[in-house]
């Protein structure tokens, strides 16, 4: 699994320490940004995540920004994309096996880092279940198309 990782100037920290998780889980995953603390624009950094991924360059997105909201509505405007955004763990595991998601927001004026690293290792680490889930999810790809 190869991920593409960005946040804005409100998620700094925690882009930091999701980049710590996916060494300790030896992940390959590269950093898109954003480049320092200044003022930019989430959608900048969610859309050229998100179509990364879209185009199987990259299998999974985590994008991070202040509410983890701006980059989740950016993101999901990218055909292939269903992008969660996720604050607690239930959620988290829940959205891979129902939703099948390739992107993952979270917020880092929501939630603190040990929480977020705890949100995006199970993320990381769960199946998409199939089955009745996966009609679900087709009919959001027919509806694309
Ligand atoms: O898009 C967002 C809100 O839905 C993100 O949280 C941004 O990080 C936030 O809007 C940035 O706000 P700022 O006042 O410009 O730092």
């Amino acid at each position: 699994m190869k991920v593409a990782i960005a946040s804005d100037h409100g998620g700094i920290n925690i882009r930091e320490e999701i980049k710590k998780l996916m060494d300790e889980l030896q992940i390959p995953y590269e950093d898109f940004g954003c480049e320092c603390s200044t003022s930019v624009d989430y959608p900048d950094y969610a859309v050229p995540v998100a179509e990364k991924v879209a185009s199987g360059e990259f299998d999974r997105g985590i994008l991070i920004c202040g509410t983890g909201i701006g980059m989740s509505i950016a993101a999901n405007k990218v055909k292939g994309i269903r992008c969660a955004l996720a604050h607690d763990t239930f959620s988290a595991k829940a959205t891979r096996e129902h939703n099948d998601t390739n992107v993952l927001a979270m917020g880092e004026r929501v939630i603190g880092a040990g929480l977020a690293r705890e949100i995006a290792r199970i993320w990381l680490e769960t199946e998409f279940e199939g089955g009745r889930h996966a009609n679900r999810v087709n009919k959001i790809t027919s509806y694309e198309a």
